[in-house]
């Protein structure tokens, strides 16, 4: 096996130096922490790079593989460019600015990660799904906090989850008690990325510590600081497990506010769209045409109205995504049109002067 196949290489890209190649396993302010398979580096951007980043996604995210040149003796290293990604989460930065933010780059594997014990949002789940289908990874639903439950409360929390996880595997998991741990490395085999997503508090940290065997996330109950006052880790993280997977964990995300979507409406509702094709009216919105399909089936409860107003929403709101995105491209192509003439104009008349 090659260094780079123990951190996840599995990219088929031709003509590659192996000595170049490294994985993004922390990203700091200015800085990347990256990983060749033997070695951590701190590497930055090169000129040429950072010239030609056009937007946000544009910048190296955690599981990007780079292409780097190494400063071995001194662990640092330039990044000159990024690997096609295989997948991307990505999600609207917070903030009220059109903007997106990458979540973890190149992983198989996105585990939604809900705890038992909190009230579960349905609704909220079926962003993350929608989410993760766009991303190109698939996902698996983790509910944690599995010891704070009893089985027939955990039983019905998982017939509630089955109807908006369509296909979706569902773990339920303790740290505790280690139950459910087996099962979700089933997910996770050797040479494979997964990531970890959720809200804040739900158990992420802990789970890596839990796969690893070892402290190597801060959680909520202890807070390790250094003496410069600073959190001691990074939170947004890839870690090797010792089954050879790899796992990025993330900060907890309070909303997850859709970036883009479209293209995975169809899997994360597969069950709506059945019925949208059932009805017989080809022009139907499905709203109150007598005889709708759709509407029969809220009526007789094969699917839920919350569902079915949730799915809707989604759509208006990737839709008008859009439309600021869109809006927005178009000021930064005028402005750049802008700065380039006035830059033409500066340049003739000081040629003029001569
Ligand atoms: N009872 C129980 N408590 C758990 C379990 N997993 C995590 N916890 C507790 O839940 C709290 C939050 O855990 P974290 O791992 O910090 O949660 P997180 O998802 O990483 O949170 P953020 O880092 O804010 O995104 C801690 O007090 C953990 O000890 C579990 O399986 N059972
Ligand atoms: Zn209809």
């Amino acid at each position: 096996m090659n260094k780079l196949e123990t951190i996840g290489w599995d990219q088929s890209v031709q003509d590659i130096d192996e000595d170049k190649i490294a994985r993004v396993i922390a990203v700091q302010k200015n800085s990347y922490r990256i990983l060749d398979g033997e070695m951590e580096y701190f590497s930055h951007l090169s000129g040429k790079f950072l010239n030609q980043v056009v937007s946000s996604l544009d910048y190296p995210a955690v599981g990007d593989w780079v292409e780097v040149q190494k400063l071995v003796d001194e662990q640092k290293a330039v990044v000159n460019r990024i690997l096609p990604r295989k997948s991307q989460f990505v999600r609207q930065a917070a903030g009220t600015r059109t903007e997106a933010q990458i979540v973890a780059a190149n992983m198989d594997t996105v585990f939604i990660v809900n705890s038992l014990n909190h009230d579960l949002n349905l609704r909220r789940m079926e962003r993350y799904i929608l989410s993760t289908y766009e991303s190109g990874a698939t996902p698996v639903i983790i509910l944690t906090k599995r010891d704070e439950c009893a089985q027939d409360e955990i039983d019905t929390i998982i017939a509630q989850v089955e109807e908006v996880a369509i296909g979706v595997p569902i773990i339920p998991l303790s740290n505790i008690t280690k139950e459910g741990i087996e099962e979700l490395l089933t997910y996770l085999p050797a040479g494979k990325t997964g990531a970890l997503l959720g809200s804040s508090g739900v158990g992420k940290s802990t789970l890596v510590n839990t796969l690893i065997g070892d402290k190597v996330q801060e959680t909520k109950d202890v807070r390790t600081v250094d003496s410069r006052g600073r959190h001691t880790t990074t939170h947004r993280e890839m870690f090797r497990l010792p089954n050879g997977s790899l796992l990025i964990d993330t900060p907890g995300m309070r909303e997850l506010q859709l970036w883009e979507g479209e293209t995975a409406i169809d899997a994360t509702f597969q069950d709506v769209e059945v019925l949208e094709n059932e009805c017989k009216f080809t022009d139907c919105q499905h709203d109150t045409e007598p005889g709708c399909r759709v509407q029969e089936a809220i009526a007789n409860g094969e699917l839920s109205d919350e569902r079915f107003k949730s799915y809707l929403k989604l759509q208006r709101e990737l839709a008008y995504e859009r439309r600021k995105q869109d809006q927005k491209a178009q000021l930064e192509e005028k402005n750049r049109w802008k700065k380039i003439s006035k830059m033409q104009h500066t340049q003739s008349k000081f040629r003029k002067k001569r």
